[in-house]
């Protein structure tokens, strides 16, 4: 697949793991200008707020908001109703919430639609395994048997089944998650290093060209870039292995 320089970097969601909202704001600052996704996470998120979310969209960055709901289905129905409302583009919760929560999830985005007619409808994913889970973790930690691959279809299967568009997965599943579910059906992929990087906590891992090669929509990078001495010029370098 050929990519243009701004498409490839539309595909990357640069994760923006920091403790404050100084530290985050001078990575995107040393990002501006380069089309990428911002992915604002736990950490970031529970340190710097909802402001520093509504900062991202007011500067026109799509944002990502990575906060992995999973709870009651009527606690996450409100979750995403306040998510909805902040105008984020893409956000998620657990696919081993059940259909039930996911659907609520939809209810939630639903009900803030229709009281404001100016929100967009975000995409909401469903995070399937994470990517640092390995297959000895799934089967003889956690206690789901058979393959990480048939555990992730599953829940694929699922959050398609409560109206969800994608889930989150690792870019070793895209083709499964695909064929079971539709090529229109998103995939969002951490777990991505690029040749000779660091793994850090992350095992079921793909370099950007692969992962991409597997058809994945949107890569979500974090360490490869914010650990790097230049980040920009390790994202640059990452576009340019992907055009
Ligand atoms: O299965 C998952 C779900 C979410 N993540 C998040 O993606 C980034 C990856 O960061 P790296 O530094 O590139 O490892 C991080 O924010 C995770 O919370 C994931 O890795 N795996």
């Amino acid at each position: 697949m050929k990519l243009n320089r701004e498409q490839a970097a539309g595909r990357i969601m640069v994760a923006l793991d920091y403790p404050d909202a100084a530290s985050a704001e001078a990575l995107v600052r040393s990002l501006e200008g380069i089309p990428c996704f911002m992915k604002v996470g736990m950490q970031l998120y529970y340190a710097a707020g909802p402001d520093f979310v509504r900062s991202l969209k007011e500067r026109g960055y799509k944002v990502f908001l990575d906060l992995k709901m999973h709870d009651i289905p009527n606690t996450v129905k409100g979750g995403a109703n306040s998510i909805t409302k902040l105008g984020v583009d893409v956000f998620n919760v657990h696919a081993a919430g059940g259909v039930q929560m996911m659907k609520a999830a939809m209810e939630g985005v639903e009900q803030a639609l229709a009281g404001d007619a100016k929100l967009q409808p975000p995409l909401v994913i469903a995070v399937t395994q994470l990517t640092s889970t390995s297959q000895q973790v799934l089967n003889e930690e956690i206690g789901i048997g058979g393959s990480v691959q048939d555990a992730v279809v599953r829940y694929a299967q699922l959050a398609k089944e409560a109206g969800l568009g994608g889930v989150v997965a690792s870019p070793q599943e895209v083709q499964l998650i695909k064929a079971a579910c539709g090529t229109e059906f998103r995939t969002i992929t951490p777990g991505i290093r690029p040749a000779g990087a660091d793994l850090n906590d992350q095992t079921r891992i793909m370099t950007p060209s692969q992962a991409l090669q597997q058809g994945t929509d949107y890569m979500v990078i974090g360490r490869p870039i914010t650990a790097a001495a230049d980040p920009r010029q390790a994202l640059e370098s990452i576009i340019e292995e992907l055009i």
